[in-house]
């Protein structure tokens, strides 16, 4: 692989589940060395996309491949990709140190990485508790440390910020920067696009087909519109900015709080 290789590659990538076209013929290149931001709405087919990339679930039709090769033939994979998404699974009873040992165990490195992963991610005052007595947000952290053990050379992420606090949020932004400017390829799927807007070099977006592919930038003007504007006017037109005017409409007839209370 040369370094303008692409870091995935997507060709007419399809899942059909019982009549549910969930990814529809996706053709589209991840560009190395970048943050890219995967987005679409709830049921979109970004989860279904990441895992047919893992060889997590077989494509209907269409190839997906990364660092050139599809996952389950990528020599050294679980060095080379560390992926944080929903369902990866703890360890019943164990710490947050405990469960990162045996994940450098499982992966063959030193158990000094979980403790270097654990000060990297804000998590080492944390390194005694039981995972199953953490918060959301410090699971968040968990699933970036445990991707990061390896010290991979692409990142996938499922959601990286749902749960994190305003402070959490400000970390992941840069810590997702760093790794990008260490030259790691950073994949992150979203909802947040107020957020996604301060962290991405490029954006995919999906509507169980390919809706945009291409740098933050261009889809933005360099700024003059916003992402959430473009992406609603490419995922479905008919659903752009509501007129506030219109709120009115769309309430009548809702009672307020107050007015359900009878007064004695
Ligand atoms: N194992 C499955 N069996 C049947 N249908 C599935 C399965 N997995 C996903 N789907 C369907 O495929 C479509 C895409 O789901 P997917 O989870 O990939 O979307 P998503 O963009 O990740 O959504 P969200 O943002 O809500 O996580 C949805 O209609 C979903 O119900």
């Amino acid at each position: 692989m040369s370094s303008s290789d692409p870091a995935v590659s997507l060709n007419g990538l399809t899942k059909i589940y019982k009549g549910v076209r969930a990814v529809d013929a996706l053709t589209v290149d991840i560009r190395a060395g970048r943050v890219t931001g995967l987005l679409g709405r709830n049921g979109a087919g970004k989860t279904t996309t990441l895992r047919m990339l893992l060889g997590l679930a077989t494509p209907t039709a269409g190839t997906a491949t990364i660092l050139g090769k599809p996952y389950a033939e990528l020599p050294d994979a679980a060095h080379r990709i560390g992926v944080s998404m929903d369902g990866m699974g703890g360890v019943t009873g164990a710490t947050v140190r405990g469960e990162l040992r045996i994940w450098c165990t499982v992966l063959g490195l030193p158990a000094g990485r979980a403790d270097q992963v654990m000060e990297y991610t804000g998590l080492d005052y944390a390194a005694d508790r039981p995972v199953k007595g953490c918060s959301t947000g410090m699971r968040q952290r968990l699933a970036l440390a445990t991707a990061l053990l390896a010290d991979p050379e692409i990142l996938i992420l499922d959601e990286p910020a749902n749960g994190l606090d305003p402070d959490g949020i400000r970390w992941l932004r840069a810590t997702l920067r760093t790794l990008a400017l260490g030259g790691r390829t950073v994949i992150v799927s979203s909802h947040q696009l107020a957020e996604l807007e301060q962290t991405v070099d490029d954006v995919v977006i999906m509507q169980h087909s390919l809706r945009y592919a291409g740098t933050l930038d261009d889809l933005t003007g360099d700024g003059a519109v916003r992402l959430e504007d473009r992406f609603f006017e490419l995922v479905d037109p008919a659903a752009t900015a509501v007129p506030v005017a219109d709120t009115a409409t769309a309430t009548a007839g809702i009672r307020t709080p107050e007015r359900n209370y009878s007064r004695a």
